[in-house]
């Protein structure tokens, strides 16, 4: 090709993909040139590349095929002197986030990382609701429900989840002011317009703005000029219908030192949790982050299991689980081995330990009853019928798999039983879990409750 068909291509991208997207994401490719089936764009930077690879690699592929070409693959590479030119404004990466109509300057925004999209934002269960809310706030319609309040306990993603909606909406709704940031930053603007003796700039500054998101609020929580302010401005906004996103590390009647009407303006929306994260959504996210370490590591090798074993074991926060990933891929290239189960205890051994869960006997037991709907005092107690019975042997046997208990010390947990109750327990429930699959299910169920 081609330089000429593309000029020629991109009058056609533009009837397809829209002005907005053109400009921001087509206009600026270079085409560098075609080789083995291979079309290679330059870009200004790699995230410029990774989102135009993402939302319209195929597109293009598809035009440049359905035009003659004998093109197989799309790459987008940063070339050498795009480096010093600056990006188009709306892509740089790490930007500061703020209309065309605002100078940049002038709106308190943050800047946003790259890498938090809803594309790379993996849904489970803990995190559905969050993640639907989210989006259908970043679709910019009608304002449904104000405030959007998110809550979770650390590194569950409320910040992704907050970034994904400011990318989003400036690419659907440019025309929007939207703003992002800390709670601690925006009493630091605050104090600052004080200081400065500011406040009717800031005033107007935080009103002029279309969509707010104030992250980990409870940072406010007892200081009592900041709430106030926070407070007016959370009016000012929603009086004029505009939406706002407020994430917290916990539920707004939990956040002490908060004033209750504010309180109470927080809870007016939709309050959405994002529940500690599962086996399989942790799974989930290990499995995306290898497919990014794979473009980094080029023939890295990965054994069988030591992805289910990570989600198994580190059962905190996402931003350890990628930490650990992390570590473990660059350690594994460094050496320049396969990445094993033997090289990742060794490799992780101190996150291994630091993650460790103790379950409990007592634990096992309150789950175990809850489970068979029966009294945790009858799980302890003497009675020997068949329906109490087997629920006690189905604790024991967790007890024993899952704790280091010996089987003197799971005896005295329940109700001062002998070891050889436990251990006849416990081979019950090992013959039953090959000969009955209501059991073995109960046993997978219970043990990934437990674990999670
Ligand atoms: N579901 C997910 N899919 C992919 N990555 C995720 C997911 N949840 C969290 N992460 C990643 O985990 C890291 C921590 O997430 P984030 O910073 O959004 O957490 P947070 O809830 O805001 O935590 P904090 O309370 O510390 O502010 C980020 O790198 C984020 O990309």
């Amino acid at each position: 090709m081609i330089q000429e068909q593309w000029g020629t291509l991109k009058q056609d991208l533009l009837k397809t993909v829209g002005q907005n997207n053109f400009k921001t994401w087509i206009e600026p490719l270079e085409f560098a040139d075609l080789t083995e089936g291979a079309v290679t764009f330059h870009v200004p930077t790699n995230f410029f590349g990774n989102y135009v690879s993402q939302n319209f690699g195929d597109l293009i592929l598809h035009k440049l095929t359905s035009n003659g070409q004998r093109v197989q693959r799309v790459h987008f590479k940063v070339s050498a002197n795009s480096l010093d030119r600056p990006a188009p404004r709306p892509v740089a990466e790490k930007t500061d986030f703020v209309s065309p109509s605002v100078t940049k300057d002038s709106l308190p925004g943050a800047p946003l990382d790259a890498r938090f999209t809803f594309d790379s934002f993996v849904v489970g269960k803990p995190n559905e609701l969050a993640n639907a809310a989210a989006r259908r706030v970043a679709e910019g319609g009608p304002v449904t429900f104000n405030p959007l309040f998110l809550y979770g306990g650390v590194g569950l993603g409320k910040t992704h989840l907050m970034h994904a909606i400011a990318w989003d909406l400036q690419q659907r709704r440019p025309d929007l002011n939207v703003v992002y940031l800390s709670a601690e930053q925006f009493m630091y603007r605050f104090v600052q317009a004080l200081r400065d003796r500011k406040m009717m700039d800031f005033k107007q500054l935080f009103r002029s703005v279309d969509v707010l998101m104030v992250d980990d609020v409870q940072f406010i929580a007892g200081k009592d000029s900041t709430q106030e302010e926070f407070f007016h401005t959370f009016n000012a906004l929603v009086d004029q219908n505009k939406q706002i996103i407020i994430s917290a590390d916990r539920a707004p009647g939990e956040i002490k030192d908060l004033e209750d009407r504010i309180k109470s303006r927080l809870q007016c929306g939709l309050v959405v949790d994002l529940h500690p994260t599962d086996y399989e959504l942790r799974l989930g996210i290990l499995q995306t982050k290898v497919e990014q370490y794979r473009e980094q590591y080029p023939g890295l090798q990965l054994a069988d299991g030591v992805l289910e074993f990570l989600a198994h074991r580190i059962s905190t926060n996402v931003r350890v689980l990628e930490g650990a990933l992390t570590r473990l891929f660059a350690f594994a290239s460094l050496v320049g081995r396969e990445i094993t189960m033997e090289l990742t205890q060794d490799c992780l051994s101190d996150v291994l330990r630091a993650s460790e869960r103790k379950i409990t006997v007592e634990e096992i037991q309150r789950r175990v009853a809850e489970h068979y709907n029966i009294r945790l005092s009858d799980m302890i107690g003497p009675k020997r019928v068949r329906t109490l019975a087997r629920p006690r042997q189905v604790a024991m046997y967790l007890s024993k798999q899952l704790t280091s208990r010996s089987l003197p010390e799971i005896g005295r947990r329940f109700g001062g039983r002998d070891h050889t109750t436990v251990m006849h327990g416990v081979r019950r429930i090992e013959e039953l879990r090959v000969q009955d699959g209501q059991i073995a299910e109960d046993l997978e169920l219970l043990r990934r409750a437990l674990e999670a």
